[in-house]
């Protein structure tokens, strides 16, 4: 199957907040790094509310909402306090995310499966306010067709495992979830999903992710922050951008 159109790389700055609020101060901030991820290429900026604040605020999203020339991600836990918020900024995506406080980062996708009946209602004011909604879940079929049957308009395919197989070593493993991805990838687009991809990705794992074709978007952020230690934001952007663009050419 031919790649379906550009893919899209949004960036998240959740961890440029991390970095702030390791001294309770006023920098770095995170919306002036969006700002430049759009000046370097960014077709989209994701940002993370957890209900624990540990990196971005309330006043954050508040500032992207307001402050962004490209589409928000927002994501966000399926919970009525974080619905409110949404729908007071009526981001351009709502994405539904697994949260536990105790999680060091986001593991595994939503459940969605045991969930249809409240998920489909909670999506439902999302959706009519305008907002798309995307579902952070695993590659896993009950829990893809389960976002179909909600009406969700996205779902986006966690790549933490295949990422964290790679960096262990252990290849057969990493290649067999690489493989199951593809698979539902090509199951979500089949059931009218639009189909996006993301955590964990650096610039050794993200080719063959970003070579899936019916992938539309890919989000990045702990690496990418990381390497604008090394790089600065800009240049650490355009790479992963380059090396995505290779992989779709
Ligand atoms: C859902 C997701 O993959 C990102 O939001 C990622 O979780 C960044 O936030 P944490 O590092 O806090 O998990
Ligand atoms: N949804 C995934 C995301 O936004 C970025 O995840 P990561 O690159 O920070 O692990």
């Amino acid at each position: 199957m031919e790649p379906l159109g550009k893919l899209r790389l949004g960036v998240n700055i959740d961890h440029v907040a991390t970095v702030r609020n390791a001294r309770g101060s006023a920098y770095p901030d995170p919306v002036r790094a969006a700002k430049l991820a759009e000046e370097y290429g960014a077709d989209g900026i994701t940002a993370h509310l957890r209900e624990d604040r540990r990196h971005i605020s309330d006043d954050d999203i508040a500032r992207l909402a307001d402050e962004l020339s490209v589409p928000l991600n927002f994501e966000m836990a399926a919970t009525p306090e974080m619905q409110a918020i949404a729908l007071r900024h009526r981001p351009h995506a709502v994405c539904l995310v697994p949260e536990k406080r105790e999680e060091r980062t986001t593991e595994g996708g939503l459940e969605v499966a045991r969930e249809e009946n409240r998920l489909a209602h909670f999506i439902a004011p999302l959706a009519d306010a305008g907002c798309r909604v995307s579902i952070f879940i695993a590659a896993d079929r009950p829990q893809i067709e389960a976002a179909a049957r909600i009406g969700a308009a996205v779902v986006e395919l966690h790549t933490g495992a295949y990422c964290d197989f790679h960096a262990e070593g252990r290849f057969g493993e990493r290649d067999a979830e690489l493989e199951r991805l593809r698979e539902m990838a090509t199951l979500a687009h089949g059931l009218g999903l639009e189909v996006h991809a993301g955590h964990g990705l650096t610039y050794d794992t993200v080719k063959p992710v970003a070579a899936l074709p019916e992938v539309m978007e890919l989000n990045i952020g702990h690496y990418l922050i990381g390497e604008a230690i090394f790089l600065g934001l800009g240049p650490a952007i355009t790479e992963m951008r380059r090396l995505m663009d290779e992989a779709r050419a």
